[in-house]
């Protein structure tokens, strides 16, 4: 087993909810594309690690200079994030071992810190069923009727929200998205695969900020995040 993880980046996304003039992760943050602040974090945490960047075909904004790494490759995303992800995991069928740890990180959070990356492999290391970063649920959770009004209020205890990296050993990790594939299970994200094989994943508790762009308020909320983790911290240094 190679303890150095293999890392899958979902960069194939058109950004329909941000709405803006190109795909979210070129839009600039803090002086650089959303994708290169992204692959910055991930570098900082395992220099050492191998790439697989799922990227549209028909991107032409792509440009591998901002790519850290020394052994990466580029592959065609899918018409769906978890098709992206199966298309990372074939690529390197040839290559990774079964027990080897694969990170699957959205190119949509660059906020993810180098300690809660860390910390986030480790786990996977140790546990054979894999792991995610999540954060508990600190609102009041609402269910509404579809036309615009609160039927209820849902328990919010022991709920939480799904972050990434979440971590598997590949072999796992193939087993159980050609399982959801061949079930109809909705994969919205690696967990739930792993999940519906019966499997329970371990939630590794994770900072806030590990924000989603999602939405166009959101960038100037990571670009504020940004800034306050560099004069937080010494591991993520201030954006260039
Ligand atoms: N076919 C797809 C769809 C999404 N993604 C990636 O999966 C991550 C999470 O998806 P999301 O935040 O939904 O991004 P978009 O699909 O770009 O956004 P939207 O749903 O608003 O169009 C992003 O890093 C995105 O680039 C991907 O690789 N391939
Ligand atoms: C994988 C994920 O980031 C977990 O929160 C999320 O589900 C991806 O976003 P999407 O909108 O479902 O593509």
């Amino acid at each position: 087993m190679s303890e150095t993880p293999w890392l899958v980046v979902p960069a194939a996304g058109q950004g329909r909810r941000m709405g803006a003039d190109r795909p979210k992760q070129y839009l600039p943050l803090a002086g650089a594309p959303v994708l290169a602040r992204t692959l910055q974090r991930l570098h900082l945490a395992f220099p050492r690690a191998r790439l697989c960047l799922c990227l549209d075909p028909e991107d032409g904004r792509f440009d591998p200079a901002w790519v850290p790494f020394a052994d990466w490759r580029r592959v065609p995303g899918g018409a769906e994030r978890v098709d992206s992800v199966v298309n990372a995991l074939m690529a390197i069928a040839g290559d990774a071992a079964d027990e080897d740890p694969v990170l699957v990180h959205d190119v949509a959070r660059p906020c993810v810190t180098v300690d809660d990356l860390r910390r986030l492999h480790a786990a996977v290391v140790e546990d054979p069923v894999g792991a995610l970063l999540a954060a508990p649920v600190a609102d009041t959770m609402k269910r509404d009727d579809g036309a615009g009004r609160v039927r209820g209020t849902e328990p919010r205890a022991g709920l939480w929200h799904a972050q990434t990296p979440q971590g598997f050993p590949y072999g796992l990790l193939r087993r159980a998205l050609a399982a959801a594939a061949e079930h109809g299970v909705a994969v919205t994200d690696e967990a739930s695969a792993v999940e519906a094989l019966g499997m329970a994943p371990r939630l590794i508790g994770a900072r806030r900020d590990n924000l989603k762009i999602t939405h166009p308020e959101d960038l100037a909320l990571a670009e504020l995040i940004l800034a306050a983790q560099a004069a937080a911290s010494s591991h993520d240094p201030k954006p260039r």
